[in-house]
């Protein structure tokens, strides 16, 4: 079997290499170059990464290429996070890198060669009813099946997930043992160029500013201004700029760019028990056909550790999914992905917009 291995310079993704090699593999080595662009935006950690890449693949004598999948990236992931922010939404590069460059322009140039892709993903595949689903991890903690709920069936029957079934400790005491060059080294933020740079930074370089005031959500009294709602995220309590706290960003007006805030770590306007998902993506399958709904679920509205339980509704015929939660959600963000499991949190089944 030919092999892919997606090889970062972390320590997740050279353990993956390691334990496909323990099993007799020979895999080939890639690491996605997304880096430096136009705009004068640089990442320097990511010749850091390149000579871990380089030092694993001597260290098992394979073989490393670098795609340059930047452009790539730019127009569709970029563009993608760009115009939810214009729209005072949250986005998820993470979710949409995963989709439509790791698992997508990565296969359309080079995974297509490969019978198989590997990633360190914390995530596993598993077989039901003659079709491959995507299983949550062995370590709760690091599941990652929520960057992946965006995949399709023939991205998660394609993939190989190594470290998938071990524990977090379990994968730095393999590379500590082994000697690779980056057991000890720190957790990456992900591919995602947008996780390695000041985000605010970034959101100014394409939307600029534009002075609006922040306005207390029960009173409707001006507490003080912000720069654009592009800045600011539904659930945010940092960055505010206002004293007395905590105050918590509740709500945003778009078109008349004012900011609501409410007062409190246990202010009802902060939390809610209803998520509405359009646009909802099975990654394998419809698991619900012929089920009655409500069915029983568990969820995430952004990367935790903890699987929530709810029950799941289908709005009519369309693919819009009403989910009502067993606890109060904090700071529900319309733009980020509600990702839905079984009730007994093993599989992910998909996920869809979080929408008002
Ligand atoms: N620049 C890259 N080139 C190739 N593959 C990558 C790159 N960045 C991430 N990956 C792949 O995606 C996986 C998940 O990446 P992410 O950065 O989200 O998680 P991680 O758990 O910190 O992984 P790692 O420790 O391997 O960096 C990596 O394990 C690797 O297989």
């Amino acid at each position: 079997m030919e092999i892919a291995v997606l090889l970062s310079g972390g320590v997740d993704s050279a353990v993956a290499v390691h334990q496909l090699c323990a099993e007799g593999y020979k895999p080939s080595l890639f690491y996605i170059r997304i880096g430096n662009n136009e705009s004068g935006y640089s990442d320097c950690s990511m010749e850091e990464d390149l000579e871990m890449c380089h030092a694993v693949a001597r260290r098992y004598g394979l073989p490393l290429e670098v795609v340059d999948l930047h452009q790539e990236y730019w127009d569709r992931v970029v563009t993608y996070a760009i115009e939810k922010v214009r729209c005072g939404l949250t986005p998820n590069p993470d979710v949409m890198c995963n989709r439509l460059i790791k698992f997508g322009c990565f296969e359309e140039r080079v995974g297509h060669l490969f019978d198989k892709t590997a990633t360190g993903h914390y995530a596993t595949t598993l077989e039901r009813e003659g079709k491959i689903w995507l299983g949550t991890a062995v370590d709760p903690v690091k599941d990652q099946t929520d960057f992946l709920a965006q995949i399709d069936s023939l991205q998660v029957s394609k993939l190989l997930f190594p470290v998938g079934k071990l524990m977090k400790s379990e994968v730095r005491e393999i590379a500590l043992n082994m000697k690779l060059p980056n057991a000890r080294r720190r957790d990456s933020q992900g591919i995602c160029f947008l996780g390695r740079i000041n985000y605010n930074d970034f959101i100014r370089h394409f939307l600029g500013e534009k002075e609006g005031a922040v306005v207390e959500k029960e009173t409707g009294k001006i507490l003080g201004s912000h720069r654009g709602y592009w800045f600011h995220t539904i659930g945010q309590r940092k960055g505010l700029g206002l004293g007395g706290g905590p105050w918590f960003v509740v709500d945003k007006d778009i078109d008349s760019n004012v900011v609501y805030v409410s007062h409190g770590y246990d202010t009802p306007l902060q939390y809610g028990t209803r998520v509405c998902l359009h646009d909802f993506h099975f990654i394998t399958d419809d698991p619900w056909l012929g089920e009655t709904f409500p069915v029983d679920v568990c969820f995430k509205i952004r990367h935790t550790p903890e699987f929530i339980r709810g029950k799941l509704m289908r709005a009519g015929e369309s693919s819009v999914y009403v989910l009502e939660s067993e606890a109060p959600l904090q700071g529900i963000a319309p733009g980020q992905f509600g990702v839905i499991y079984d009730r007994d949190a093993r599989i992910c089944f998909g996920s869809g917009e979080i929408r008002f």
